[in-house]
């Protein structure tokens, strides 16, 4: 089994990753094992630049092969709000709920044609003597009026997956890891590592 760490805190994440990599694998580690690890900051202007920051920064600190996800939604009426802001779009506590009431808020009384948006995912590898790669997926959908299930995390409760027309947290783990954001840029990975 390859040991790889995935650079994140974040309880969902570390799951999904988790789910997909381990068939393929991999022993995965995430930093929630290294909890005196100190937080990388985020001073990047776009997902792609985060998650090379995070990568290569945790695969420095620990000289093993990282995967960072830097990963959020983009809402077109909110002109791309939350987006890399997307974990405190509501405050520095990364409280989920009320990141999601504030969208439910600013979004209240807007008509359904005009509550499209997608969720991002841009991956960074890094690890001694490789070069740092990176893939971005996404996943099209609209914003509920109303939190909608109990899978999943984040806003995936107010998250409508376009042609589904069931929100994300409606979905088992099974199936948004088969096509969320964080899958289509796994998916791109997988096809770069095995090439
Ligand atoms: O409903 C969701 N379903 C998802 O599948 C998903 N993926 C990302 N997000 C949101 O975007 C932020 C990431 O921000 P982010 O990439 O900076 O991560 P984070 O700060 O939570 O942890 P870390 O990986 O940086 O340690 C997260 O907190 C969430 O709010 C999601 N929401
Ligand atoms: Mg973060």
């Amino acid at each position: 089994m390859t040991d790889i760490i995935i650079a994140t805190k974040n309880s969902g994440k570390a799951k999904e990753f988790q789910h997909i990599l381990k068939p393929l694998g991999y022993n995965v580690h995430c930093l929630l094992d290294f909890p005196d690890g100190e937080d990388v900051e985020e001073t990047g202007q776009t997902f792609i630049e985060n998650a090379i920051l995070k990568a290569e920064a945790i695969a420095k600190q620990y000289g093993k092969l990282t995967i960072a996800d830097d990963s959020g939604l983009v809402i077109d009426y909110l002109n791309g709000a939350p987006g890399i802001f997307s974990a405190r779009y509501a405050g520095l506590e990364k409280n989920d709920l009320a990141n999601i009431n504030k969208v439910l808020n600013e979004l209240a009384n807007v008509p359904k044609d005009e509550r499209a948006a997608r969720f991002i995912c841009a991956l960074a590898i890094a690890g001694p003597a490789r070069e740092t790669i990176t893939v971005e997926g996404t996943c099209e959908g609209y914003i509920a009026d109303e939190m909608i299930g109990t899978s999943g995390f984040g806003y995936d409760p107010i998250f409508v997956v376009k042609d589904l027309d069931v929100t994300m947290a409606q979905l088992s783990p099974e199936q948004k890891n088969k096509i969320s954001h964080r899958a289509n840029a796994m998916k791109k990975l997988e096809s770069i590592l095995n090439s």
